[in-house]
């Protein structure tokens, strides 16, 4: 089908919600007692419950036809065959082969690329045990963007399976995160892993400078190269910073770097959790893959995510969605998701380089569960505005049985938030309730209108056994695919990041006027008046 039948099953799918499609989840839910079982979807244990959206069997057949006319399954198969689908940039778009442990063959402009992701790995497998073995006790990762957020993320996600040694994350070109995490260092035992894609990011080539000084004023010039290692595709620059050629560790244009957890990005967390679990990581993703290319629509938890995506922005118009993990552990998982959609999908021209007509991605923000109850809910509940919320749920904990508690109350606060999301409080409720309290008639009448919560909001929830290895691996590669299935719709090039480089291009232009070498002429009197401020006051 052609993009104009895209139009049309945009206009259907307005159409049919204004004329009230299901659209009262709570009568939705009274009238049909098989409502769950309709709107939910299983890969094997990962479950998606979509059945809190307000949605019916129509909506959810429109969106499948709109899924049909956009190409969406064309577009994936595209993807996984190694095509160019990163058009500005010429590139493959392949973070699917660094995960293919069915090591079936992957061909970009013809050669199998294979051979060299299990090349690069079996060498990331050596360092990690060599490492593990040795004398270091801490190993700090330097790099920024996707190489950070990915094994920042996953680190901590992991902390039951982290039996190496410990591991620090520097990103940020504030001095500030490099002095505080040396503090914390023996020169002698720590390794400093750099990680950049291009090898050019200057908050990185910054901090790396700063801990190269650190060791060589502590150890001598002679010990740099044993306290480094390298994780980037430009392998020349690394070698002119002084790292030696067997201590890099290689990936490919057709990774980009918020996809590139699965590379050699990904060596922070292979050290922290070993080898084998890695694999365990990488085999998760891979089983999401299959998921992906193989389920029909309606039961594919990477399309239903995008779709119900397209839903919530074009149809109903909300802005943002939040993502509340109530799983401490994925508590960097709603900014490791910021990066993946926003700098994804944060587009506003076309494929072809024409005005997007409609939005594009959300405003993708989230704490974990429950501390964001007692922080930002308030709004959730009874704000003007409506966020889809997705809730993230384990059933086993990892955490011993004389805790169990803490698990239960955890779930039932997680059930209980979409539940009052979608239930909402009438007037009428409110007020029954204010007088069993004991109020009076009066007070009542006048306090229900505080304690109204409209209700009908719509949330989502994946439950999953347990937050291992292999189950993080499949949850991040659902929501790269749901990336993936939003951009198919839209027709809007989900793998470049054009707009970081503005604001990359004017800090460097900025950089000699706040050192004062160069005056502040012809700049705009905010940028002006700022700069004088901080330079006076610094
Ligand atoms: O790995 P690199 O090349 O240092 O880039 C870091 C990050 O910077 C960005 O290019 C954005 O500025 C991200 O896409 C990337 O993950």
């Amino acid at each position: 089908m052609a993009r104009a039948d895209s139009r049309k099953i945009l206009a259907d799918l307005k159409a049919h919600r204004r004329k009230g499609a299901p659209i009262d989840m709570r009568r939705a839910f009274e009238r049909d007692p098989k409502r769950f079982a309709e709107f939910s979807a299983k890969a094997d244990d990962l479950l998606l419950d979509y059945s809190k959206c307000a949605v019916n069997t129509r909506t959810m057949k429109l969106l499948a036809q709109l899924a049909k006319a956009c190409d969406v399954e064309a577009k994936r198969d595209q993807m996984f065959a190694g095509a160019i689908i990163n058009s500005t940039e010429q590139r493959a778009v392949l973070h699917t082969a660094l995960r293919n442990r069915a090591n079936t063959p992957v061909l970009v402009s013809g050669k199998d690329v294979m051979p060299d992701v299990n090349a690069v790995l079996a060498s990331m497998a050596a360092f990690a045990r060599k490492i593990r073995k040795s004398k270091i006790t801490d190993v700090v990762n330097i790099g920024i963007g996707g190489s950070d957020l990915g094994p920042a993320m996953t680190t901590l996600a992991l902390a039951p399976y982290h039996d190496g040694p410990r591991l620090h994350y520097v990103s940020n070109v504030d001095g500030a995160h490099i002095a505080d995490t040396l503090k914390l260092l023996k020169p002698e035992t720590t390794l400093f892993l750099i990680a950049s894609k291009t090898f050019t990011t200057i908050e990185t080539m910054t901090n790396a400078q700063t801990a190269r000084k650190w060791i060589a004023e502590k150890l001598g010039e002679a010990h740099v190269g044993e306290h480094f290692a390298a994780i980037s595709t430009a392998i020349p620059k690394v070698k002119a910073f002084g790292i030696s050629e067997d201590r890099i560790f290689g990936f490919w244009d057709w990774v980009g770097g918020r996809y590139s957890i699965w590379s050699a990005i990904g060596l922070p967390l292979m050290i922290a959790i070993g080898p084998e679990r890695f694999i365990n990581f990488l085999e998760g993703g891979h089983a999401m893959d299959r998921h992906f290319r193989e389920a029909p629509v309606l039961e594919n938890l990477p399309m239903l995510m995008g779709l119900l995506g397209v839903w919530h922005r074009n149809i109903c118009g909300y802005p943002s969605r939040a993502i509340i993990p109530y799983d401490q552990r994925l508590s960097r998982f709603p900014a490791y998701l910021q990066q993946l959609d926003m700098e994804s999908n944060g587009k506003r021209v076309t494929k072809s380089g024409k005005p997007v007509k409609g939005d594009t991605g959300p405003i993708v923000w989230g704490e974990p569960g429950t501390n964001g109850q007692h922080a930002f809910f308030q709004l959730l509940h009874q704000g003007t505005g409506i966020i889809p919320v997705e809730f993230l749920i384990a059933a086993d904990p990892h955490e011993d049985k004389a805790m169990r508690e803490h698990h239960a109350l955890l779930v039932a606060n997680c059930l209980a938030q979409s539940q009052a999301l979608m239930l909402g409080r009438t007037e009428k409720e409110a007020e029954a309730q204010l007088l069993a309290m004991g109020k009076s008639k009066a007070e009542a009448k006048a306090l229900a209108p505080h304690r109204v919560f409209t209700g009908n909001r719509p949330s989502v929830t994946l439950a999953y056994r347990q937050l291992d290895p292999f189950t993080l691996g499949r949850l991040i590669a659902l929501y790269e695919h749901r990336v993936f299935v939003e951009a198919a719709i839209w027709n809007i090039n989900a793998f470049d990041q054009w707009g970081v480089e503005l604001g990359k291009e004017l800090a460097t232009g900025l950089q000699p006027v706040v050192e004062g070498k160069k005056g502040t002429e012809g700049l705009d009197s905010s940028t002006a008046g700022l700069v004088k401020f901080l330079r006076k006051l610094g």
